[in-house]
């Protein structure tokens, strides 16, 4: 821009040119969508919709285009809303997830799916599971490992006996805030809700600030939230999701005691995504109980140089599978390098299940 200064009319005058311009690429690009729609509906009666891979690829070509001052993350975040509307066109889409409302899992879902999707909360995650496979709703959103408390075995469990996939994941930063109502003493808190995955995230800060608050473990975060409403002496640990459902206000801000804590999450389906370019399999493998059953393993990803991201160890729940083990690792099951290590773990393993090959999380 010039240094010519141009008054506020002027720039508003522009703004809304500029608006009406983005409002009929907006809706140019959403006939397109409507046209893709036909076109694989033309192709296959029962088509897919929702493209994981599609959608990864969009949003890093428009990352990686970006050139500012809008930040990368948030530009991705506005296009993720364009296709989430365009998607809507084509199919609207449900999503279970595990609930309740004002949950992390719940930001997970509108993070991945956008806010046209329709979401469902759960009760718990075999009910997410359950949701799926019975066909109530097209994909579901369960966590499945935070980077300070580890993994979350009720989703691994979940998958042993399902035959959904995995068709994306996503990554949420957590931040933890101490949350009261307007009716909070703030100077007598003397007890303090959260769920214990969140108790366990926040501990130092705990001990440091309110060693003698009873803390009292709840289903979830925003069930803590729900309780402090309506008690003067108490507060709850959860995230912005759930102060905003229930009007709490923030007495501290980012507690965690990892400034990296985060949460996986997994999209769950019955769909095989296609290479989007930047992937990850997880499979899990049942293996015989004898001496070097793990070493046995392992040892094709290290000759193949297949960057493992996650090895879990489950107790088994039926004869053969004596070890379980759930892994995580760079590529696609399409890619030949790939295909080599599964089919040699095959040969070595009791039994393999490629759980599935999803585009690795953009936002
Ligand atoms: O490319 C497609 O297959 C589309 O349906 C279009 C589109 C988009 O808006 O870009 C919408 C939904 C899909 O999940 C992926 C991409």
């Amino acid at each position: 821009m010039s240094d010519t200064p141009i008054d506020l009319d002027a720039l508003r005058d522009r703004i809304d040119d500029l608006d009406s311009q983005l409002l009929t690429l907006m809706n140019e690009r959403a006939e397109c969508a409507q046209r893709v729609a036909q076109v694989k509906t033309a192709a296959d009666a029962g088509a897919v919709f929702y493209r994981p891979e599609r959608e990864a690829q969009v949003l890093r070509r428009i990352m990686a285009l970006n050139k500012g001052p809008l930040d990368s993350e948030e530009v991705a975040r506005l296009f993720r809303e364009i296709m989430s509307a365009c998607l809507a066109l084509e199919q609207p889409i449900k999503v279970a997830y595990l609930g309740p409302e004002g949950t992390f899992t719940q930001q997970a879902t509108l993070k991945h799916f956008g806010e046209s999707a329709v979401s469902l909360p759960m009760a718990a995650i075999d009910e997410v599971f359950r949701e799926v496979e019975a066909g109530a709703v097209n994909y579901g959103v369960v966590p499945v490992e935070n980077s300070t408390e580890g993994v979350i075995n009720h989703t691994l469990d979940s998958f042993m006996d399902s035959g959904l996939r995995i068709c994306g994941e996503v990554v949420l930063r957590i931040h933890h805030h101490l949350l009261v109502s307007e009716t909070t003493r703030q100077d007598k808190v003397s007890r303090i809700y959260s769920h214990p995955q969140s108790f366990a995230q926040c501990r130092k800060w705990l001990d440091a600030h309110y060693p003698q608050a009873e803390r009292v473990p709840v289903s979830s975060n925003a069930e803590a939230a729900r309780l402090v409403k309506t008690e003067w002496h108490s507060a709850a640990i959860a995230g912005d999701m759930s102060a905003k459902l229930y009007g709490l206000t923030r007495l501290a801000e980012k507690i965690e005691d990892r400034p990296d804590n985060s949460t996986r999450f997994l999209i769950i389906g019955n769909q095989d995504v296609p290479m989007s370019g930047e992937d990850k399999t997880s499979i899990v493998v049942a293996m015989r109980n004898q001496p070097g059953a793990l070493h046995d393993l392992l040892e094709p990803f290290h000759r193949h140089q297949i960057d493992m991201t996650r090895l879990e160890t489950r107790p088994s729940r039926s004869g053969v599978w004596n070890y379980v083990f759930f892994i995580d690792f760079k590529g696609h099951r399409d890619e030949p390098r790939v295909a080599a290590v599964l089919e040699e773990v095959r040969l070595r393993a009791a039994e393999v299940k490629v759980l599935g090959s999803y585009p690795v999380g953009v936002l």
